[in-house]
C-alpha cells in the first residue's frame, strides 16, 4: 500500500486569497471552557481559496452549483504533467503545443505542474494562463478534470475568463490552487471531492494523491 501525498494549501490566517476577497478565519464561537463540554469552531473564507474547484456557477448563472457535479470527476486516476519552462518566471500561456508531447491515452484527470507560483505566501501577480484553444484538445482526448498550481486558469484581470468558458463548455471541470511542487510526472489516484455545498460557486477540497504503479 503506497501512501497518499497531501496536496492541499494548508487553510490558516495567512493563506493568499484573491485580492479583496474574504480573509480565511477560523475561530471558536465556544471554547470548551465556556460550553463546559467542547470547543466549537467557525470558518469563514471565499469558496476560491487555497485548493478548491470551480462549480459552473462561479462564473455562469445558468452553470451548475458544487452539489450538482459528479463526485466520479474528483475521485479516480489521473496524470500529473510538469511544464517546466514556466518555472523560469517565463511566464506565458498554456497551449496546445505545450502538451501535445504528452501522451493523454486514457487520461481523465490531467493535473499540470507549473511551478510558476513560487512565493505560495503571496497571491500572485501574474500567472500563465490556459489558452482556450486547449479546451477543445484535452476534452477530444476524453480529459473530464483540469487541475493546475495557480488560482485560475484565466489572467488574474480577466472579466471574459475564455478558458473557464471553453473548458465547460467542453464539459472539463476545474481543480485550482494545487501544491504540486514535490510531485514527480507520473499517474496517480486522485481524490479532491467538493464538500456538499447545495447553491455554491465553489468549494475548497482537500486533494491528495498517491502513485498508481502500472505492469
Ligand atoms: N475569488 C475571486 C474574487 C473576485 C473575482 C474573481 C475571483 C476568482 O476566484 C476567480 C477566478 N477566476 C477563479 O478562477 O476561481
Ligand atoms: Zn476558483
Ligand atoms: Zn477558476
Amino acid at each position: 500500500m503506497t501512501r497518499w501525498i497531501d496536496i492541499s494549501q494548508r487553510l490558516d490566517s495567512n493563506v493568499p486569497t484573491w485580492p479583496g476577497d474574504t480573509p480565511f478565519s477560523y475561530r471558536l464561537t465556544w471554547t470548551k471552557q465556556m460550553s463546559g463540554s467542547v470547543n466549537v469552531g467557525q470558518i469563514t473564507m471565499s469558496t476560491h481559496t487555497g485548493t478548491h474547484i470551480d462549480a459552473p456557477f462561479h462564473f455562469d448563472e445558468n452553470g451548475k452549483k458544487v452539489l450538482e457535479l459528479d463526485v466520479n470527476l474528483y475521485v479516480g486516476p489521473a496524470r500529473v504533467i510538469h511544464l517546466p519552462a514556466m518555472d523560469q518566471g517565463a511566464i506565458g500561456s498554456i497551449g496546445v503545443e505545450d502538451i501535445e508531447r504528452v501522451d493523454l491515452q486514457g487520461v481523465t484527470r490531467l493535473l499540470i505542474r507549473t511551478g510558476a507560483w513560487e512565493e505560495r505566501r503571496v497571491f500572485p501577480e501574474k500567472i500563465p494562463e490556459i489558452r482556450p484553444e486547449l479546451a477543445e484538445y484535452l476534452a477530444g482526448r476524453g480529459v473530464q478534470l483540469l487541475g493546475l498550481d495557480l488560482p485560475s486558469v484565466d489572467p488574474l484581470d480577466s472579466k471574459e475568463l475564455p478558458a473557464h468558458h471553453a473548458l465547460t463548455r467542453h464539459h472539463i471541470h476545474i481543480l485550482e490552487g494545487l501544491v504540486l511542487d514535490d510531485v514527480p510526472a507520473g499517474d496517480y489516484e486522485l481524490a479532491a471531492l467538493p464538500l456538499p455545498l447545495a447553491d455554491a460557486d465553489g468549494s475548497p477540497v482537500r486533494a491528495v494523491l498517491r502513485p498508481l504503479y502500472s505492469g
